[in-house]
């Protein structure tokens, strides 16, 4: 169970304090995934990268189960089971494919390992095991990449910052297949950020967040039907839906 408890991250901005992470509050219990979502520029990636212990947090506490991990540092967090996908991967030259998920999954992969983990993000590994983590690989392959470091191994908690962008078709539809069959084995808490509806209509609890504050939270089934009347009526108002709503 991961627990947050008032978070708040703030930068400076020309001698002037901005709230990014604004006193956010949010349970998510053992087996329960998470959708966040909301505005571009709205706080969900810096959310996120708090959570994992790549920004410190101005105040607030976190929780892994009984446990405070607030002071962790990255290393720790991730040890102590937080697992996290970034949503512009970091490129590792020097590092093959076959190391690094090795290295993510603690352990030295077998070869049908490594090719299951990576037949689930839709890689083949006889095309990839041996390339280099580099500008070489295109951003949809370095995304998925990034995906399978994740998928590696079982954490308390695994955080993926919209896993959809630059997915193709083909591959999102595995990588939905993937994140069902992880939400039903119940083991892990699951957050995704997410603007796909897809991916939104597959949690058991949403958070929109927007300015940095939680706009709305709860079950799905409460905030979905607002979430996407919204939609309905934005589209409504720019003409989209050929002013019918
Ligand atoms: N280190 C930083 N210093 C200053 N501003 C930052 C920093 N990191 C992010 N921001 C700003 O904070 C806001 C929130 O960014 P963030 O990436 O968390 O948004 P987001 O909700 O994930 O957006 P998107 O849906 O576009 O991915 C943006 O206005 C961004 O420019």
């Amino acid at each position: 169970m991961l627990k947050v408890d008032n978070l708040t991250f703030e930068v400076n901005e020309e001698g002037r304090k901005r709230c990014l992470v604004d006193h956010i509050s949010f349970q998510v219990e053992d087996g329960e995934m998470l959708v966040i979502t909301g505005p571009n520029g709205g706080g969900k990636s810096t959310l996120a990268k708090v959570l994992a212990g790549i920004e410190k947090e101005d105040s607030g506490e976190i929780f892994l189960d009984q446990e405070n991990i607030t002071e962790y540092d990255i290393d720790h967090r991730a040890n102590a089971g937080i697992g996290y996908a970034f949503q512009q991967p970091p490129r590792f030259k020097g590092m093959t494919v076959k190391r690094m998920l090795s290295l993510a999954a603690g352990k030295e992969l077998t070869e049908e390992e490594s090719c299951r983990l990576l037949s689930s993000v839709g890689l083949c590994s006889a095309d990839y095991m041996n390339r280099q983590m580099d500008g070489t690989l295109s951003g949809g392959e370095m995304k998925r990449l990034e995906i399978a470091t994740v998928l590696a191994k079982e954490h308390k908690v695994s955080i993926f910052d919209e896993p959809e962008a630059g997915i193709d078709l083909w591959s999102f539809s595995m990588l939905i297949k993937r994140f069902e069959e992880i939400h039903q084995e119940k083991k892990e808490c699951l957050i995704l950020i997410s603007h796909q509806e897809r991916i939104i209509r597959m949690a058991d609890k949403i958070m929109v967040i927007e300015d940095g504050k939680v706009k709305q939270y709860g079950k799905s089934e409460d905030v979905l039907p607002s979430l996407f009347q919204q939609e309905k009526c934005q589209k409504c108002v720019t003409g989209m839906e050929g002013g019918v709503c």
